[in-house]
């Protein structure tokens, strides 16, 4: 069977009104495979991530994502409302959105979709619960649910375990991981050492700028870290920080 296509970036330069952020970032994110994207406090990230999901336009360089597809973009939770009126299960709802238009009506298919990621994140017991009454981290599982309905070819997401719990972690790391195993280009931001050195791919920013890519094991090299960050990995609590 062919294997589907990366998402590519190529020369990316992207930022906000007079800020330049992204510098010439070229880099690949292979389907099939979970990347993650580390690198230190405003090298960058979640631009990056941004851009390739559309929301930001680069001001230079170029986006490829294999054709069709719409790419799914998990945000960090922070930057969800807590107080929409919506249950878990609407809200993973809305992730069927994107595949059957706002118009036509749930399918079977649909629900067993919305069942099925609602059963992947171990959130069904909370299904009929108003998203504003759930704690952060079962908040955080709803919305990666969200991003999982879609069965889009490419998953993004904006530090999905931040936060979490040892379960939620590893809920949310099998699901990636299935996701890839089906074909999904599935893209990580995190600061969590463990989730980067378990991805099958890595892209290390620093300044804006692409450091390093590869295998994990190839990329978070003792030296790659200490330039990233400044000063050294902090393996004990397993995330990556500078001074
Ligand atoms: N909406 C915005 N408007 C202006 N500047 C922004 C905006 N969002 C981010 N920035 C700036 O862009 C730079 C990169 O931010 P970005 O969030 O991409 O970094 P990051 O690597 O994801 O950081 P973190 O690890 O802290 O989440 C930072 O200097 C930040 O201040």
């Amino acid at each position: 069977m062919a294997q589907p296509d990366p998402v590519t970036v190529t020369g990316l330069s992207a930022g906000y009104p007079g800020r330049t952020v992204l510098h010439e970032v070229t880099a690949r994110f292979p389907a099939a495979s979970v990347t993650a994207i580390v690198g230190p406090n405003g090298s960058g990230k979640s631009t990056l991530l941004s851009t390739v999901a559309g929301v930001l336009s680069p001001t230079e360089g170029t986006v490829r994502l294999p054709s069709g597809t719409r790419p799914a973009l998990v945000v960090q939770r922070s930057e969800v409302s807590d107080r929409l009126p919506i249950t878990v299960r609407e809200t993973v709802t809305m992730g069927r959105w994107a595949a059957r238009g706002l118009i036509r009506r749930l399918s079977n298919k649909d629900r067993q979709v919305v069942a099925d990621c609602l059963r992947q994140l171990g959130i069904t017991e909370l299904a009929r619960r108003r998203l504003s009454t759930l704690s952060g981290g079962q908040r955080q599982r709803a919305l990666v649910a969200q991003g999982l309905a879609q069965n889009s070819a490419v998953l993004l997401l904006d530090e999905p375990t931040a936060g979490l719990d040892l379960a939620a972690k590893e809920a949310i790391t099998a699901a990636l991981n299935t996701a890839a195993a089906a074909g999904a280009t599935v893209v990580q931001v995190t600061h969590e050492l463990t989730d980067a050195a378990n991805a099958d791919h890595c892209v290390l920013l620093s300044e804006g700028r692409v450091l390093d890519t590869g295998a994990p094991s190839a990329v978070l090299t003792e030296d790659a870290l200490r330039t990233a960050w400044g000063l050294c990995t902090q393996p004990s609590s397993g995330r990556l920080h500078g001074k």
